[in-house]
């Protein structure tokens, strides 16, 4: 009997056949109010899953009696509750590595549309208000030779940091809570206290897991700290921004813009005050939305759950101890 697989992102034709030639393949474009209760049954029987973009909350995952692996098309995991899959045994992949450069492009083109005002001077033109050569009003802020600032420096903020240095002649200073050797190595990276890297950064870019211990770590205090003169991106997950606290640092003019691929509610509301703000670039998290990523991401998300659910450690394991208790030995 084929083990029952549910996939709930749409992914394309030859790796569903690839899925299908091994499991009993039940597939969704995604979830949403209209399939729910038929993805609900497939998920009841499944043995493994792989998409992205729906939350699986303890409630949700306690219906899935017969999972064993579940394979998330993202490098982020903050849709799942973690403490109810490792309690059930419940084996966890995610899809790091491959998106870095692609979210890295995506970070730099924040900071670049951010301070040379790129969208807000690009409408200016389309909407043929380009009357005369532009003046200081509409000046924006140079990138090159200034200073970033990470909060985490990972994978993704690495590639940033090395465009940052090697490309634009940047100073890069960080704080995380694991040292960067190979980034202090190659890019002159220098390892601060959170409040200096928020207090000395021309451009903040937050590139955090979302965690209990990083929800709203950037809050009205950390916008205080920053420069007047300085930008915001975050490039990571809206909630480890206090967002409320964000829109009132930019009215008071407490920091000079922000660059956003993502937000505390997603979509982002039509009526957000970030929408009405010259000084901000909204995207609708983009950052590892180029069909090469994309379609990198689903075959690592594929190849980990056949290995998983052919006894095969698959290679991008979120939680090693999972799978050292349950297959270790298999
Ligand atoms: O990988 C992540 O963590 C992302 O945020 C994006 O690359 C995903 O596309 C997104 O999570 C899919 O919902």
């Amino acid at each position: 009997m084929k083990k029952k697989v549910v996939v709930y992102k749409k992914l394309a034709p030859s790796l569903i056949a690839e899925l299908e030639s091994r499991f009993d393949v039940t597939a969704f474009d995604g979830v949403n109010d209209g399939n729910r209760a038929a993805f609900m049954a497939a998920l009841a029987e499944a043995e493994g899953m792989v998409g992205a973009s729906v939350k699986f909350d303890a409630a949700m995952l306690a219906k899935a009696g017969k999972l064993r692996i579940a394979s998330t098309i993202s490098v982020g995991f903050d849709t799942f509750d973690t403490a109810f899959l490792r309690q059930r045994g419940i084996v966890l992949t995610h899809t790091p590595g491959v998106l870095t450069e692609t979210v890295a492009d995506t970070v730099f083109a924040l900071i670049l549309a951010t301070a040379r005002r790129v969208v807000e001077l690009a409408e200016l033109v389309k909407a043929g208000r380009w009357e005369r050569s532009i003046g200081p009003d509409l000046f924006g802020t140079d990138v090159h030779d200034k200073t970033i600032g990470f909060l985490g420096m990972g994978r993704i903020g690495a590639a940033v940091a090395r465009r940052a240095r090697l490309g634009f002649g940047m100073k890069v200073i960080y704080h995380d809570l694991h040292a960067a050797p190979s980034v202090e190595a190659d890019f002159a990276a220098v390892r601060l206290p959170i409040e200096r890297v928020l207090a000395e950064a021309d451009f903040v870019c937050a590139l955090l897991p979302l965690l209990p211990s990083t929800e709203k770590l950037v809050d009205a205090a950390a916008f205080a700290r920053m420069k007047r003169s300085a930008f915001f991106i975050n490039g990571s997950r809206g909630r480890v921004v206090d967002e409320a606290a964000l829109i009132e640092a930019l009215r008071a003019g407490t920091i000079a813009g922000a660059g956003l691929d993502v937000f505390e509610k997603e979509p982002l509301p039509a009526a957000s005050p970030l929408l009405s703000m010259p000084n901000v670039v909204a995207l609708p998290h983009i950052g590892s939305a180029t069909h090469e990523t994309r379609a990198a991401m689903a075959e690592t998300a594929v190849a980990d759950l056949i290995a998983g659910l052919e006894g095969r450690k698959p290679a991008h394991l979120v939680d090693e101890s999972v799978w050292q208790a349950r297959y270790a030995d298999a």
